[in-house]
């Protein structure tokens, strides 16, 4: 049986698809199997009729495993683009896959579609939050943050809402990084210690996001031992 890792971020456009797409490539160069899965897509890409996360995966990462299954166009919060298009998401049925994908792989990589407190579908006249689905299914998770001013404030707040829903928040990544901002140096170490969790990478802020920088960082995580962490991380020994 596998091990799956929600991908969350203090947002979106945070780059949760890109450090995702890292971490795939990270995992499979240490020998795991590893499936991303992206259950509630909304957006198109920028060829106007793919969905945005499957094309990146699909095409830019080219990662070996990847799927999705509520696709909507509209570019909104999910309960939105739902109700503009007539889809129903159905947790239990994302869950369902999930089990699946947990039973063939070693390790599946479940990306949110924007932060936690984002609504998915109405339950029993509440709204059903992608922070129930974390909690319901108990998905350690994993935040990514950027690094630049605010984000102390969108990493501390997301990490008291996941702490809230009782959701177990594994570590964190920060993107978008740039080593000359005095900015990005501190709020990475000041978010990390205020919220007491490791480090698990830093990525750059890259000229060009294309499957060859991917593949570099994953081989520099190698390397520095950080993809290493992720095992410990996930509970899976080299
Ligand atoms: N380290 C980086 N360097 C340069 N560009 C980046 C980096 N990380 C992300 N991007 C770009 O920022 C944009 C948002 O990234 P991404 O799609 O990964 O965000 P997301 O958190 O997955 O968003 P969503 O909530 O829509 O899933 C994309 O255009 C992506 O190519
Ligand atoms: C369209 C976007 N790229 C994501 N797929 C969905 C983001 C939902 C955000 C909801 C919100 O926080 O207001
Ligand atoms: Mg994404």
């Amino acid at each position: 049986m596998g091990n799956a890792i929600f991908m969350t971020g203090t947002g979106t456009e945070i780059g949760k698809t890109v450090v995702t797409s890292i971490v795939a490539l990270a995992l499979e160069r240490l020998g795991m199997s590893v499936s991303v899965f992206k259950p509630v897509q909304t957006g198109l890409a920028e060829d106007g009729v793919s969905f945005a996360e499957q094309y990146w995966y699909e095409r830019v990462a080219k990662l070996s495993a990847s799927e999705g299954m509520y696709y909507m166009e509209p570019a909104m919060s999910p309960h939105l683009a739902a109700k503009l298009t007539g889809t129903s998401i159905e947790p239990e049925r994302i869950a369902e896959r999930l089990e699946w994908l947990k039973q063939r792989y070693d390790v599946v990589l479940v990306e949110g579609a924007g932060g936690l407190a984002v609504p998915w579908c109405e339950r029993g006249g509440r709204w059903y939050m992608t922070s129930d689905f974390v909690r319901d299914y108990e998905l350690p998770a994993v935040l990514v943050s950027l690094c630049g001013l605010g984000a102390i404030h969108h990493a501390v707040t997301t990490a008291a809402y996941a702490n809230a829903k009782g959701i177990r928040l594994l570590g964190l990544v920060f993107n978008q990084f740039q080593e000359q901002e005095i900015i990005h140096q501190n709020n990475v170490e000041t978010i990390a210690a205020l919220l007491q969790l490791p480090v698990l990478a830093v990525v750059p802020l890259l000229p060009a996001v294309a499957r060859r920088e991917l593949e570099a960082l994953a081989e520099q995580w190698i390397d520095q031992g950080k993809a290493n962490q992720w095992l410990e991380v996930l509970g899976v020994g080299v």
